[in-house]
């Protein structure tokens, strides 16, 4: 006889969120820089957008399994971050760029992508074509074999980059990762993103609601720790009105979700 089904049983199985944060806490030093945070993602680009010290770093840190959680339910991919194997499976299939990234600067690009992939325990002979791969996508190719203390700002951050996808990731963190790239690079990059989010969950923190506008299907606002705004980029521009500061709609609307939210926690 067969056994029905429940609605949960196959949301796991076939719709698992790459991200469900449920009362997420985690701290930062001694600081609770999440604070209470219910989160759900799925396939696509998310820009997380907030202000200095709005948390957006620590959530990074924490969604890349570098910080535990000091409180409340994280599932990435559909699997808790609780025990070694879980953490080691989910790992393998991230990708992250920090927002400040160590490298040994005697390695050229190509070293230092094929070493994240090893780190990343691919297989050993998917590597070198996966390298080649990443390192072409972010437009580094001239640039292969060349080592990465001899990179401007822009293409180190481009070879961050490229170490985040390597892997084919279906979660990609993106801790301000168009910080020193030139105009013409910000707009490749941008296409590489939206080609990165039509099969993978894509989260990119920036301070450029620009970036977001152009780029992200969905935007998240962080303040104090807390989420305070979801929704579209056109919901983002529609929020604002012509007092608040800003140079587009967005810009507007985005200040307004923040005066909003200030003048809700002075209450
Ligand atoms: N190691 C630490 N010890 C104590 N407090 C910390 C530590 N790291 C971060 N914080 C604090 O936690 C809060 C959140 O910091 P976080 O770096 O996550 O914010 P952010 O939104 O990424 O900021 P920014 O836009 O400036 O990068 C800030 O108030 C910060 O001062």
């Amino acid at each position: 006889m067969m056994r029905a089904v429940s609605a949960a049983e196959t949301a796991v199985t076939t719709h698992p969120w790459a991200v469900h944060a449920e009362g997420l806490r985690v701290r930062a030093g001694r600081h609770l820089a999440v604070d209470g945070l219910d989160l759900s993602l799925t396939a696509g680009v998310h820009g997380l957008l907030g202000p200095n010290g709005a948390g957006k770093t620590t959530l990074m840190r924490a969604l890349a399994t570098v910080l535990p959680p000091a409180a409340g339910r994280l599932t990435l991919l559909g699997r808790s971050v609780d025990g070694r194997s879980e953490l080691r499976s989910v790992r393998r299939t991230l990708g992250y760029l920090p927002q400040h990234f160590g490298f040994y600067p005697r390695f050229t690009v190509r070293e230092f992508v094929g070493y994240m992939a090893w780190l990343k325990e691919m297989p050993k002979a998917a590597v070198a074509a996966a390298v080649q791969r990443s390192i072409d996508r972010v437009g580094l190719t001239a640039k292969a074999d060349a080592r990465l203390k001899t990179l401007s700002g822009g293409m180190l951050r481009r070879a961050g980059i490229a170490q985040a996808i390597v892997n084919d990731p279906q979660l990609l963190l993106l801790d301000e990762p168009t910080v020193g790239l030139d105009p013409e690079q910000r707009l490749d990059f941008r296409e590489l993103l939206r080609d990165l989010g039509t099969d993978s969950c894509v989260l990119v923190s920036t301070h450029l609601v620009e970036d977001v506008v152009a780029a992200c299907t969905d935007v998240i606002v962080l303040n104090e720790g807390r989420l305070v705004w979801q929704g579209t980029p056109e919901g983002l521009s529609g929020q604002g009105d012509q007092g608040d500061a800003g140079d587009s709609r967005a810009e507007r609307g985005y200040s307004a979700v923040l005066r909003r939210h200030r003048a809700e926690a002075a209450r």
